[in-house]
């Protein structure tokens, strides 16, 4: 019995030779670039408003500052090992230009799957930014550079480069999903995901609520907001004691 065991491919090489697999699925249409210019223009408020004021992943914030501008492009989705980066690193070999390199790092926060060098890279290959469940390192420098970067947060420790991982599939990202080829909108409030087959709603509401905000905080700027919906709005319970 322990003789067949030894000698069975499994534990030891069967594990090896998934490892460092990388599935890749087929690459999606690529935007019409009218689609990402006009989405550009949106920020990721206003876009999720129209998506039921859903759409947003939770917990990655901004590394790189406003001045790095709105991001907006179709993602090209990665899922990797936490705290690895050769998925990352194959992803990157594959994108085209305008990009976001979307990454399911499983919400790791104790090691980096990215760094200056990684964000560098990116750029070189066309990346319109990077959006990581996950951690990065490097940060003052990621700041420096030219590429938006959302993460969780930051961590000196380094990724491993084993996979596995898998390119261009539908991955988590900040408890949302992402599938490859949805359009990503990320600004100072966070980042945003709108499936294609949302587009056409979300340019036929924004339009109206940038407008309707306009006067609002006009309103508001001026001390006199109109508030005439509030008391139809709020049940307001009388209560006869102190708390
Ligand atoms: O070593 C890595 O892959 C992560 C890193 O620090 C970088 O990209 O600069
Ligand atoms: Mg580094």
């Amino acid at each position: 019995m322990w003789a067949h065991y030894h000698s069975a491919p499994y534990p030891s090489q069967a594990s090896e030779a998934i490892v460092n697999r990388c599935r890749i699925h087929p690459a999606t249409p690529r935007p019409d670039e009218s689609v990402v210019s006009r989405l550009r223009e949106l920020p990721t408020t206003i876009v999720s408003d129209q998506l039921e004021r859903a759409g947003a992943m939770h917990g990655l914030h901004p590394i790189t500052g406003p001045e790095l501008g709105i991001l907006a492009g179709p993602a090209f989705t990665v899922r990797t090992r936490p705290g690895d980066n050769l998925a990352i690193y194959k992803a990157i070999d594959l994108i085209e230009p305008g990009d976001v390199l979307v990454i399911d790092g499983g919400g790791a926060t104790d090691r980096a799957i990215a760094g200056e060098i990684v964000c560098l890279h990116a750029a070189s290959q066309g990346a319109a930014g990077i959006v990581a469940d996950g951690v990065v390192r490097d940060v003052a420098d990621i700041a420096r550079g030219s590429l938006p970067v959302y993460a969780r947060g930051a961590s000196p420790l380094g990724p491993y480069k084993s996979g596995p991982g898998e390119l261009r599939g539908p991955i988590s990202v900040g408890g949302t999903a992402v599938r490859q080829g949805d359009f990503i909108v990320g600004d100072p409030d966070g980042v945003v995901v709108a499936r294609p087959d949302r587009i056409d709603d979300i340019f036929a509401g924004a339009q109206a609520q940038l407008a309707k905000e306009e006067r609002s905080i006009a309103q508001a700027r001026a001390g006199e907001l109109d508030t005439s919906w509030l008391d139809a709005a709020v049940d307001l319970e009388m209560v006869d004691h102190m708390p």
